[in-house]
């Protein structure tokens, strides 16, 4: 998925599949300016043709709208799934979301045992008696599926059911309230989808609400403040939750990978540090194979805590080549790794394929906490791993060449991290 968006978008917008590329130098012609959500940037007009030292670009794109009409640093605005599934008896899908360039056989029904995800136990992590066999556990789980199921995280199951119950409620307001929070032109946070940058691009069979919410000056004034009341404050709360449970993870991957503190947890552990949250309703499908609910990708952040709002499967993710569901524990997490921690632990860590689908009967809802480093921050290869693999193995820049060399591209599963390898 991708489209151009603006350079805080990747943080925002942490989903990275891109096909076609252009990259541009902004900062180099600090001569023109535009309004890129909340911040000005300056940029050059037209983007540079030679390739830039860091990456490479393959189609050049105009800079007030791309020759497939989609503003830079945004997203065309699509019709709610939700509400096409709502007013119309759907029997057929409509063409624009049939997805024959997805295979969705290669699923792998087989799964036992030894191909469900690892399980990890917060618990057993923070007990002086247990945590060095369970950051053991947590070490294998990153190394070879870059995905494991978060137990006994100490956050209350009456407070999560609070927050499964308030985002259901908050996808089924009515139209006319939904609309104040729909995605605006030019702007990519909200409801709506994401990466839309032509008018015959195919799209995902899913609604999603976008937003930051970490930091404070990064939220959009028309969106977090203005959320029913207590919508807001479980959100406060939960972010502030999800956050501890992320730092403490990073801390004990920090621990496993034997790296210094200012080469792994505090990037993740500064005021400058970035949240944002993904929800995903998935409403059912007359026609599930046809579609997919959300494009294969990998999380272009730090790292994600997923959770799953109802209790209905979708989740699948890439493992040997096959296509895994994961059963979802109640009440546990799903955590991944994203591409800005395969970069700094310098691949040893693992950013997985992942994509949802959809069933004919029931509707699905998640909620993605993305956790990543801030937007001025340089991020590479932790330098005691370079040592020690006596290799580095990605491009060291800045989270804000990074983001903005990642919305120059369209959709392509791990295309963008494969452009920084060296
Ligand atoms: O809905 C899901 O289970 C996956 C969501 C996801 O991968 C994302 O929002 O990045
Ligand atoms: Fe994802």
């Amino acid at each position: 998925m991708s489209f151009i968006i603006c350079p805080f978008f990747y943080i925002f917008f942490p989903i990275s599949q891109f096909k076609s590329i252009i990259f541009v130098n902004y900062l180099s012609q600090p001569n023109q300016s535009f309004r890129i959500n909340t911040y000005t940037f300056f940029r050059p007009l037209p983007p540079p043709k030679e390739p830039c030292p860091n990456f490479c670009f393959v189609q050049e794109r105009s800079r007030h709208g791309s020759k497939r009409g989609a503003a830079q640093w945004s997203s065309i605005l699509v019709p709610s799934v939700q509400e096409m599934v709502k007013e119309k008896t759907i029997t057929t899908v409509p063409p624009r979301y049939v997805r024959s360039d997805q295979d969705k056989t290669e699923v792998d029904d087989d799964f036992d045992v030894k191909t469900e995800i690892p399980i990890i136990d917060m618990k057993r992590l923070c007990s002086s008696t247990t945590m060095d066999s369970e950051v053991e556990k947590l070490d294998f789980a990153c190394k070879e599926w870059g995905f494991f199921q978060l137990l006994n995280h100490g956050i209350e199951p009456s407070f999560l059911d609070k927050v499964k119950s308030e985002i259901q409620d908050f996808f089924n307001l009515p139209m006319e309230e939904k609309k104040k929070f729909w995605q605006r032109p030019d702007e990519i946070e909200g409801f709506g989808q994401a990466f839309v940058v032509s008018e015959d691009q195919k799209l995902d069979w899913a609604d999603l609400f976008f937003h930051t919410v970490q930091p404070v000056e990064l939220r959009k004034p028309h969106l977090f403040p203005k959320l029913p009341l207590s919508f807001r404050d479980t959100l406060e709360t939960y972010s502030a939750k999800v956050q501890s449970v992320a730092k403490i993870l990073i801390a004990k991957m920090a621990i496993a990978l034997e790296t210094k503190p200012e080469e792994l947890e505090k990037l993740f552990d500064d005021v400058d540090s970035i949240q944002s949250m993904r929800m995903n309703y998935y409403p059912p499908c007359p026609q599930p194979d046809q579609v997919i609910g959300l494009t294969p990708h990998s999380d272009s952040v730090g790292l994600t805590v997923l959770m799953q709002v109802n209790e209905v499967e979708g989740l699948q993710i890439k493992k040997d080549g096959k296509w895994v569901p994961v059963k979802p524990i109640p009440n546990a997490f799903i955590v991944n790794i994203g591409d800005v921690l395969e970069i700094i632990t310098n691949g040893t860590y693992r950013s997985i394929e992942h994509r949802g689908v959809v069933n004919s009967e029931k509707e699905r809802l998640s909620i993605a906490t993305f956790h990543n480093v801030g937007m001025y921050k340089e991020v590479g290869p932790a330098k005691s791993l370079v040592e020690r693999q006596k290799v580095a193995r990605f491009k060291r820049l800045t989270m804000k060449e990074y983001s903005d060399g990642l919305f120059s591209r369209t959709l392509d599963g791990k295309a963008y991290l494969d452009a920084l390898r060296i």
